[in-house]
């Protein structure tokens, strides 16, 4: 019988000692920080202890493998396997007591998170939606008892703070990996946010304690599929319930102060900078926004994955198109843009990476508003009608109407209800205005995205 991946398996690498606390163990997690993690040259002090976002699924596959998995590296050339062992533990979301520990605990110096873009509880303008009733409910929740579970991220982190303070365990470092503008701010921002609602001395304490340290994170990590599974038991000789696929290549660029101390990623490959911005301009902008625009306009013309897409040279003149609305405002030097438009280009055409548009394609409503709006708004600003970003708008719309990848996206019920039209003009003026409210009276611009659905339409 084909063994199970443990760390009883010979020559599997031992679990190092948790300082990290991660929240949101999905794929990405496993194929960006976890791997950056374990090339460290420190790598031997630093184990993670990883949480899911919410369901226990994760939990349940890593558990048995004592939180070993194989990252199936997909060159364009052929496979690479690599058990990673920076896992010293994997617990379910639910295990609430344990993170409670954990955050109590000075040992730990560092809390990581890839919960996606919709677990931040932020309303339309990237602030945190303090309104909402789940964050309302677990306020109050977290009033009547510090150690209550909750669910949400805020929530989550919130609780975690209160049992540090009251263990006097120390500063500690909290790091966004998600695809979010400001990371580092927002999460300071929504912690911020909910803290003062649970305890008005929080805020303060928080401020003084915790550095909200703000990242950029690159490496293109589709989903994992049962043919990974037996890709990995075939050739490996064990059985592995939750391999990760990934791309070659990995970007990692961190700005924090770190004052508990941090594993030496730059020893990995990572780059530490004073200020991210222009790192995180240009990766939103060029390799997300063209994502989301192939998300949606690619699969409306039958294409199923990334690389199919830019291989039609329609729809490589549609991201080349964006790309050079974007690089207008970008502060980095023209030759790097070039360079790194080419080298995106090759990873998106990496025929093995399978990256399916409708992974992409998941929670648009989020998504569009950091990837293409900062650029149309600055187009707009240069009295630009930009018409690869109007590509992407229109390919949302027709998403939204049912063309192309399916609609996943819990955020999308006021855009779905603007769509529900015969005219053409006030379905784009109606999703503008949810995206951006008073985008839809830009009329140019309404009628470039009008005119780019009429011609995306099948
Ligand atoms: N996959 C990639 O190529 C990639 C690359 C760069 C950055 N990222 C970032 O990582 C995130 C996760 O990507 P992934 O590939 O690991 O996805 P995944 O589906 O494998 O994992 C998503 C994780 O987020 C959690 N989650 C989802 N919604 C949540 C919510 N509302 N509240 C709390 N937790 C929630 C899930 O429980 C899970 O742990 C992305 O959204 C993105 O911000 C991904
Ligand atoms: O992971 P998401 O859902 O935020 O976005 C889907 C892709 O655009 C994204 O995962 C990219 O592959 C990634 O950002 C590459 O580093």
């Amino acid at each position: 019988m084909t063994p199970r991946l443990s760390r009883a398996l010979p020559g599997t690498p031992a679990a190092p000692p948790v300082r990290i606390v991660h929240l949101g163990v999905g794929s990405f997690h496993r194929a960006h920080q976890a791997w950056f993690t374990a090339h460290a040259d420190d790598a031997a002090s630093w184990g993670i202890a990883a949480f899911t976002g919410r369901r226990p699924d994760v939990a349940d596959a890593l558990g048995p493998q004592d939180g070993l998995f194989t990252l199936l590296t997909r060159g364009a050339e052929g496979d690479a396997y690599e058990v990673v062992g920076s896992l010293a533990e994997v617990h379910p979301a639910s295990d609430h007591d344990r993170l409670l520990e954990l955050l109590a605990s000075p040992e730990v110096a560092l809390v990581t998170i890839t919960v996606t873009e919709v677990g931040y509880l932020l309303d339309a303008d990237g602030r945190f939606d303090a309104g909402r009733e789940v964050v309302r409910a677990e306020a109050a929740t977290l009033r009547a008892d510090p150690r209550a579970a909750v669910g949400t991220l805020p929530a989550r982190l919130v609780s975690g703070l209160l049992a540090r303070r009251a263990a006097g365990a120390g500063p500690l470092t909290v790091l966004s990996c998600d695809n979010l503008p400001h990371n580092g701010a927002v999460t300071a921002a929504v912690v911020g946010g909910l803290a003062g609602l649970v305890d008005t001395t929080l805020p303060a304490w928080v401020g003084a304690n915790v550095d909200f340290a703000s990242s950029v994170v690159d490496r293109i990590t589709p989903a994992t599929t049962d043919d990974d599974k037996r890709l990995v038991e075939r050739t490996q000789g064990y059985l592995d319930e939750a391999p990760v696929p990934t791309e070659p290549f990995a970007e990692w660029v961190v700005s924090g102060r770190f004052p508990s101390g941090r594993p030496r990623w730059e020893s990995a490959g990572a780059t530490l900078v004073e200020d991210v911005t222009p790192f995180e301009q240009r990766k939103l902008w060029l390799l997300n926004g063209a994502h989301s625009l192939l998300a949606y306009a690619a699969s409306a013309r039958g294409h199923a994955t990334v690389d199919e897409a830019v291989a039609d040279p329609v729809c490589r003149a549609w991201v080349e198109q964006l790309w050079d609305e974007a690089c207008r405002h970008l502060t980095l030097p023209a030759a790097e843009l070039d360079g790194y438009r080419a080298a995106l280009l090759e990873r998106f055409a990496n025929p093995r990476v399978r990256h399916r548009l409708a992974q992409v394609a998941a929670d648009g409503s989020s998504k569009l508003r950091v990837r293409v709006l900062p650029v149309l708004r600055a187009e707009r600003a240069a009295g630009n009608v930009p018409a690869g970003c109007a590509t992407a708008l229109a390919g949302w719309v027709l998403h939204l109407q049912g063309v192309g990848a399916p609609v996943t996206d819990p955020g999308a019920g006021p855009a779905l209800a603007a769509v529900a039209t015969n005219d053409p003009r006030a379905a784009v003026a109606g999703v503008l205005d949810v995206l951006a409210p008073g985008l839809g009276a830009d009329a140019p611009l309404v009628d470039a995205v009008a005119a780019r659905l009429s011609a995306l339409r099948p």
